[in-house]
């Protein structure tokens, strides 16, 4: 009978070249990928690859067969390794030795000799172990990482403006309960930092809170990456995969730059969100939604659907609560606070013993139009704080993005969209092109730099 491999990498270590053979030789009916050795020592260099299943015989010098060098391995392979299963082989079964064993993160015993059908099914149970375990640390890691970031970002929402006093009274009252939110503003006003304050100050914060940047994500991953898929769903779907809807079960997902969705996906975000049912990719099992829905953009969302470009029934899904955050320019008595908490932390970053901003500094501060709002406030700090020799920051150490803006010549058009359309184009002549680096310059990400010169034909 002709039966299909199963992708696995399998080790195999024994001094005896005999027992290599024959088990290679069983195994590899079976599995992709048999690795053998007779020299455990060679383990730690096999490690380098992913594998699922090491049979690890207990014994290797004659005279010492009490099975101490096989828990070292042992030992070893779980340290270095720990969703490898390990299963252990000896000739001299012994109770004793198998407890060890098993306290010490071995998965099995076998006997030798063995017969084909036993060694298969053991290692195979193995494989099995191995992935699921894999599984869940992915899971947890993508967890984790997340959380560090916010911890990062979040620290405190910082602002005494009467603009920034609404919106964070609003936050404390929305967040507790469990309505959808639509967080409005451009770029770098800290729709990232409210998102993450919201889901912190409410009970699902002991569940993840998912950030996906639609802004980022190409048209032909929208789906798999929001719904998951599974396996055989697509060709290169070669195991079932959580979407990001599942991922945040019992927290938040975060819809970052949601004017971005094309309309077909608009439609199936819409029914998803009115049924609260979500269903993989090439599978017909419905799965509870049970996530809080936070969603912000940049764009003009009402004009996109003046325009035809969103659809309405989904903004009205959306945007239950709407919280808008204004431009920095809208909001001078913030600027010298940011500036001031940026500058405390940056310092301290740095190593530098910066005392304070000088009164031109802040005049300038203050006066400056702010296109990329309080991420390029952020970075202007940033680069003052690394080039500055004097004990206060002075106008020289600062370098604002376009000095169309500088308080010494006024912008040649009041027009947003050509200013932007300025704004990029310097951009990019000064860095000669490099995207990343004009992007980080107007305070905006890859993508929406992208996008922009999309629009504007640039
Ligand atoms: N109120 C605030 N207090 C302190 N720092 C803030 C505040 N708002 C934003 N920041 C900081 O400014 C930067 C930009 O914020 P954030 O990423 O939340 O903006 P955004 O509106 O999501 O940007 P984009 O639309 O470009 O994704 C971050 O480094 C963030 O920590």
């Amino acid at each position: 009978m002709h039966m299909r491999k199963k992708e696995a990498t399998i080790l195999i270590v024994d001094d005896d070249d005999d027992i290599l053979f024959s088990a290679r030789i069983s195994l590899k009916k079976y599995f992709t990928t048999i690795l053998t050795t007779n020299d455990p020592r060679k383990i730690t260099t096999k490690l380098s690859e992913q594998l699922d299943v090491v049979l690890l015989d207990m014994n290797y010098r004659i005279g010492f067969e009490d099975g101490k060098e096989g828990l070292y391995w042992l030992k070893h392979i779980k340290k270095i390794s720990p969703e490898t299963t390990v299963i252990l082989m000896t000739a001299f079964g012994s109770v004793n030795l198998a407890v060890d064993a098993i306290k010490m993160g071995a998965t099995d015993f076998i006997l030798k000799p063995w017969n084909t059908e036993k060694l298969y099914s053991i290692v195979n149970a193995g494989v099995e172990l191995a992935r699921s375990k894999r599984k869940n640390t992915q899971l947890e890691s993508i967890q984790s990482q997340k959380n560090t970031e916010f911890h990062k970002k979040t620290e405190h929402i910082i602002g005494d403006s009467p603009a920034m006093n609404h919106a964070v009274t609003m936050l404390e009252k929305v967040a507790p309960t469990d309505a959808n939110i639509l967080v409005l503003g451009e770029n770098g006003t800290g729709k990232y930092v409210f998102a993450k304050e919201i889901h912190i100050q409410s009970e699902r914060n002991n569940h993840p809170f998912i950030h996906v940047d639609l802004g980022s994500l190409s048209e032909s991953l929208f789906e798999s990456e929001l719904f998951g898929y599974s396996k055989g769903a697509f060709t290169d779907a070669h195991k079932d995969t959580l979407g990001r809807f599942e991922l945040a079960k019992g927290g938040t997902i975060f819809l970052d730059e949601i004017g971005n969705i094309p309309l077909h996906l608009q439609s199936k975000l819409l029914t998803v969100i009115q049924n609260r049912k979500v269903s993989r990719l090439g599978e017909a099992t419905e799965r509870l939604l049970d996530v809080r829905i936070i969603c912000a953009t940049n764009a003009d969302i009402y004009q996109m659907v003046e325009d035809g470009d969103f659809r309405q029934d989904l903004l009205y899904r959306i945007n239950t609560i709407e919280l808008n955050l204004p431009p920095l320019r809208n909001r001078q008595e913030d600027i010298l606070l940011l500036a001031e908490h940026f500058l405390k932390n940056l310092s301290q970053k740095y190593r530098k013993t910066i005392s304070g901003m000088s009164s031109e500094t802040i005049k300038a501060l203050q006066e400056y139009h702010w296109p990329g709002n309080i991420r390029e406030l952020e970075h202007i700090i940033e680069r003052a704080v690394i080039i500055s020799d004097h004990q206060e920051i002075e106008p020289s150490d600062l370098h604002f993005s376009n000095r169309k803006f500088d308080n010494s010549s006024p912008p040649a058009t009041l027009n947003l969209e050509e200013t932007e359309i300025n704004l990029i184009k310097n951009a990019l002549e000064k860095n000669m092109g490099n995207i990343s680096k004009a992007a980080k310059e107007l305070g905006l990400t890859r993508a929406a730099l992208y996008r922009r010169l999309e629009k504007y034909n640039i």
